[in-house]
């Protein structure tokens, strides 16, 4: 499989303390990969430096072989680095299709205007979008009404309008009820398959991650202390010190 994303010796400083410690990874084309990690392990930070939030203190990031590190967010997005975020950023004031319409019109970085000649541009375009997540029956309702999970799968659908190479996936689950989790989940693996496009989240939810992802990072206090798959990092013996030491998930990573 073709690397999509290298990452090497990344770092981040804040002062004195070191959230991230020179981090290696990749992530290859048509992967799903979790990182995960106790709370301040520096799992956010990672991810900010990836899409050009956060400038790092040291190391280098790689998008198709190109350097990207320290690039504006606006470029590492336009050059196919996508993110969804734990809160949804949808605007509420306008219908579903409206909010993946303006996507597009981003995208393809046309001037809009909301009364004018923008209601009609890429209508078909969202629809189909919309379809693929399965909302395509709520096209025509304000977002201010829509159900937390059909949010997420709008936001879904608006980050795809923007065709990522790499999509970032900020604590996907969070707020789901458990049987929701794992339908978005399924629903981004489908699309991952069939698109090609490479996925890297976070969650705290160990059933959505052993369930889905293909390869599993743990971050432990800046540190990547596992990469592999599910049994490498199950059998892995710092991630047992980490979780069971926690107290949290081996049982649920027992039974995934
Ligand atoms: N702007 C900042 N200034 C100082 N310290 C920071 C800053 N941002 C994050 N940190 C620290 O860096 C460490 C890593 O934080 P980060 O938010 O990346 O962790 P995380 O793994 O995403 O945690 P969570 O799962 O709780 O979201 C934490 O100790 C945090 O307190």
């Amino acid at each position: 499989m073709t690397e999509i994303l290298r990452v090497e010796n990344l770092a981040k400083s804040y002062g004195t303390f070191e959230a991230v410690k020179g981090i290696s990874f990749t992530v290859r084309e048509g992967e799903m990969k979790a990182l995960i990690g106790p709370n301040g392990a520096g799992k956010s930070t990672c991810f900010n430096m990836l899409t050009g939030q956060i400038r790092p203190t040291r190391g280098e990031v790689f998008l198709d072989g190109a350097r990207i590190t320290g690039l504006p967010p606006r470029v590492i997005w336009r050059r196919g680095v996508g993110r969804t975020f734990q809160i949804t950023g949808t605007y509420q004031s306008m219908t579903v299709i409206e909010n993946v319409q303006m996507a597009l019109i981003s995208h393809n970085r046309r001037v809009f205007s909301l009364f004018g000649r923008a209601r009609a541009l890429y209508r078909t375009e969202a629809l189909a979008l919309l379809d693929r997540v399965g909302m395509a029956d709520q096209a025509e309702r304000p977002c201010s009404v829509l159900a937390y999970g059909d949010l997420k799968k709008l936001e879904l659908a608006i980050a795809l309008a923007h065709r990522p190479r790499l999509l970032l996936m900020d604590e996907p689950t969070a707020g789901m009820a458990p049987s929701a989790r794992i339908a978005l989940m399924q629903l981004t693996a489908d699309i991952v398959t069939e698109e090609g496009l490479s996925v890297l989240f976070t969650e705290h939810d160990m059933d959505v991650v052993f369930a889905h992802a293909h390869h599993i990072m743990v971050l432990n206090r800046g540190e990547l202390i596992a990469d592999g798959n599910a049994a490498e990092v199950r059998a892995n013996p710092q991630v047992q010190d980490v979780y069971l030491g926690g107290g949290m998930l081996f049982k649920e990573i027992d039974h995934a």
